[in-house]
């Protein structure tokens, strides 16, 4: 290593670490819960020896409607951000319910420039997960147009089976089939599984299978009943189904509009940028995806200032941050309140996700890379504050199998007891271990009698491992980890954290 590239940390204070174990919850019932099921030695003994407790981290503690299950865009938002802010989906429904959408001026006035001999499509995961999209928003989008005499609208599902049951869409496609025929205004042109159509990892193949059926006639179509059925008899579930056209004229042509429904960037953003490619009369969605998309949004997400690496950096601290490119957008913009911001000095480190199809065969993922780099860091030139996201609770408990899901933790309790040698025993330094949202703790839905893909609305784990006395912790949700933080590192805590 080149001498002239060494930084040495001159401050004296011990070194903080944020780690998020995406996807980790915590419940009582034992009963396919992968965490119970891991054998955990580090985590279990650090329960009692350290500071621990539990954070709310769904519905109205995250700034979702009440009951809603959490997740990584809004769960890191309240970690980063310190704050509850109202966000797109709570938004989204107060608009729905106060007619806004219906009397969206954005949206009418885009009709009244549109030749109405014309098609309007409307894109998104159809699905009542709340994560990605509402299917409500769908059919309130279905009434807005026909309202507008536009009878001519194409319907291109996204499937879900991740935040729903894994297989499920048929209900949601039927209800969607239902509300097009009762108002004789359009049919349901093409359907996609989410691994393709919402790729977040640049797996562009993905993308492109999802594109070409969007924009190329196929010399096949299968209603989506058929090819749901077909897929299930080959054991692909929801998320999985290969694009299909579903009728004749299924494409989007020259001078259409077009609706993207997902209200949340990450996975929207690569078939948003090919969709941009066509020459559209309009294409609408619910947010701005990212600052270099071109669409016409309905609303503005919540956005935070003064956020937690915002006020580390701003007290002239280092910072690291480290994810797998999966949960790139979780420790970036996300966790920078809704901001595409880079902190002065901040050491980013995105480790390649693997690409292989079935993650459950790898499920310690890109877990020891992560780990290796910290230490890594540690050892040459460490940073004052590490945020770390291991991606693995929630994505192995998203494959539904339970074992696989095991596997995962007991890989994440090895890493962290790895962390814990360097950054507490050695260094004196301080860990703090939470997560997002639940997820690995609940494998099995009994009411669908099927594998629980899906997030959970259950507590996190709260950690503070440090090598000071075990303290009574009074945090209560996500949103209190940023403000306890600044306070440990004697650095003042803005306003806008106490709200
Ligand atoms: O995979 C995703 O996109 C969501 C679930 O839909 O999970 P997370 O919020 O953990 O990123
Ligand atoms: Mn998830």
């Amino acid at each position: 290593m080149n001498i002239k590239h060494l930084r040495i940390n001159m401050s004296s204070a011990p070194v903080n670490i944020l780690i998020i174990l995406d996807g980790l919850g915590i419940s009582e019932q034992n009963y396919y819960n992968a965490f119970f099921k891991a054998s955990t030695p580090h985590l279990d003994r650090w329960k009692f020896e350290h500071s621990y407790t539990t954070l709310q981290a769904a519905g109205t503690f995250v700034g979702l409607p009440d009951g809603y299950n959490g997740n990584s865009e809004v769960g890191h938002f309240a970690l980063g951000s310190g704050r509850i802010m109202k966000q797109t989906s709570t938004l989204l429904n107060h608009s729905m319910q106060q007619s806004i959408l219906q009397n969206s001026d954005i949206i009418a006035n885009l009709l009244k420039k549109f030749n109405t001999n014309r098609t309007v499509h409307l894109l998104g995961l159809a699905s009542n997960g709340n994560i990605h999209s509402n299917i409500d928003h769908l059919k309130a989008l279905i009434f807005v147009l026909k309202s507008h005499d536009i009878t001519n609208i194409l319907v291109h599902a996204i499937l879900d089976g991740r935040d729903t049951a894994p297989q499920s869409a048929q209900q949601f496609l039927d209800a969607i089939a239902t509300d097009l025929e009762k108002y004789k205004c359009g049919k349901i042109a093409s359907i996609h599984g989410r691994f393709y159509a919402m790729d977040r990892n640049n797996n562009m193949d993905r993308t492109q299978a999802s594109f070409s059926i969007l924009t190329q006639e196929q010399t096949s179509k299968t209603s989506y009943t058929d090819k749901i059925n077909q897929s299930y008899d080959q054991n692909i579930t929801d998320e999985f189904i290969q694009p299909t056209a579903c009728i004749e004229n299924h494409t989007i042509q020259q001078g259409d509009g077009v609706i993207f429904f997902n209200f949340r960037p990450d996975r929207a953003i690569q078939l948003t940028q090919k969709i941009l490619e066509l020459d559209l009369s309009f294409f609408v969605t619910p947010v701005l995806y990212h600052a270099s998309l071109a669409t016409t949004p309905l609303i503005t997400a919540a956005k935070a200032d003064n956020t937690l690496l915002e006020v580390i950096s701003a007290h002239n601290k280092s910072i690291f941050t480290i994810a797998e490119t999966e949960k790139y957008a979780h420790v970036t913009y996300f966790f920078n309140g809704h901001k595409d911001i880079r902190l002065q000095g901040e050491v980013r480190v995105l480790v390649p996700s693997l690409t292989d199809a079935d993650i459950k065969k790898n499920p310690c993922m890109q877990a020891e890379k992560i780990t290796a780099h910290v230490l890594e860091s540690l050892h040459t030139n460490p940073s004052d504050f590490y945020l770390i996201n291991y991606a693995n609770a929630d994505m192995i408990g998203h494959s539904g199998n339970l074992d696989a899901t095991i596997a995962a933790i007991e890989c994440l309790d090895r890493e962290l007891g790895q962390l814990y040698e360097e950054v507490v025993t050695k260094r004196n330094g301080i860990m703090y271990i939470t997560a997002d949202h639940g997820n690995a703790e609940v494998m099995h839905d009994t009411i669908t009698a099927q594998p629980c893909t899906s997030h959970t609305s259950n507590p996190v784990p709260f950690y503070m491992l440090s090598s000071n006395n075990k303290e009574d912790l009074t945090l209560t949700s996500l949103a209190d980890v940023a403000p306890f933080i600044l306070e440990n590192m004697n650095i003042t805590v803005p306003d806008e954290m106490k709200k």
